[in-house]
């Protein structure tokens, strides 16, 4: 039998990126003349990458945004953010021990981001998270992302995992949507970057820190989703 695996997300999942994510949005916004967004807006704007965050910052203002603008304001995003990883981005608390736990029973651990698979890495790298994951997968690491249940599913496979025996964790509707059309049980954290309650979006489990992520809740998740 295969080990059992836990997928994360990453921004607002494992690590607080939204400071640095929101420095490096508003920095392309300045150039396409658009107000700052401010962390409240921002929520509203994550969870399908940078372009996307872009285009959805434009669309609050009624702006109109040619593709060629969206282009290059985007290339301005990932030059800000790359130059600034890992800036103040940094493990939500209890993840380590969260790590820890779950590899020490046996786990596999991966993440499956739609941050593109370059930044996850330099940033997991720059916080000496990397060589934790099995697998570490991005919005370009295949042809399709989140909430594409492909992304998921193929993640699970590039680490050796079975999604019989898998569980994700996630902060937005994105990844709830993602496990849930990939068929495997997924525990939403409270305290990442969503505009609505992620209660709203019917994951099999809510919590609001990651001493609550425990090796009994995982194999629960895992064992209903089989019988
Ligand atoms: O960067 C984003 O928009 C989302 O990234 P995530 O999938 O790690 O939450
Ligand atoms: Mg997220």
């Amino acid at each position: 039998m295969s080990r059992p695996i836990i997928v994360f997300d990453l921004d607002g999942t494992l690590i607080d990126t939204a400071p640095d994510l929101l420095d490096s949005l508003n920095h392309s916004l300045a150039a396409g003349g658009v107000p700052r967004t401010d962390a409240s807006g921002f929520r509203g704007f994550v969870g399908h990458g940078g372009r996307v965050m872009i285009e959805r910052a434009y669309a609050a203002h009624q702006k109109a945004l040619p593709s060629d603008e969206h282009e290059r304001l985007y290339g301005l995003f990932l030059d800000h953010y790359g130059e600034n990883i890992p800036g103040r981005s940094r493990p939500y608390p209890g993840v380590l021990d969260a790590l820890d736990r779950f590899a020490d029973a046996g786990f596999l651990l991966a993440v499956c981001t739609n941050k593109t698979e370059t930044f996850s890495r330099r940033l997991l790298d720059a916080l000496d998270l990397s060589g934790r994951f099995a697998a570490i997968c991005g919005q370009d690491t295949f042809a399709f992302r989140k909430p594409d249940p492909r992304h998921l599913l193929e993640t699970i496979g590039v680490a050796g995992g079975d999604p019989a025996s898998a569980v994700m964790v996630g902060d937005s509707q994105t990844d709830i949507d993602t496990a849930k059309a990939a068929g495997i049980p997924v525990v939403a954290v409270d305290f990442g970057y969503t505009d609505r309650h992620v209660r709203e979006f019917e994951p099999s489990k809510v919590i609001s820190h990651y001493d609550e992520l425990t090796i009994d809740l995982a194999e629960t998740l895992i064992m209903a989703i089989g019988a």
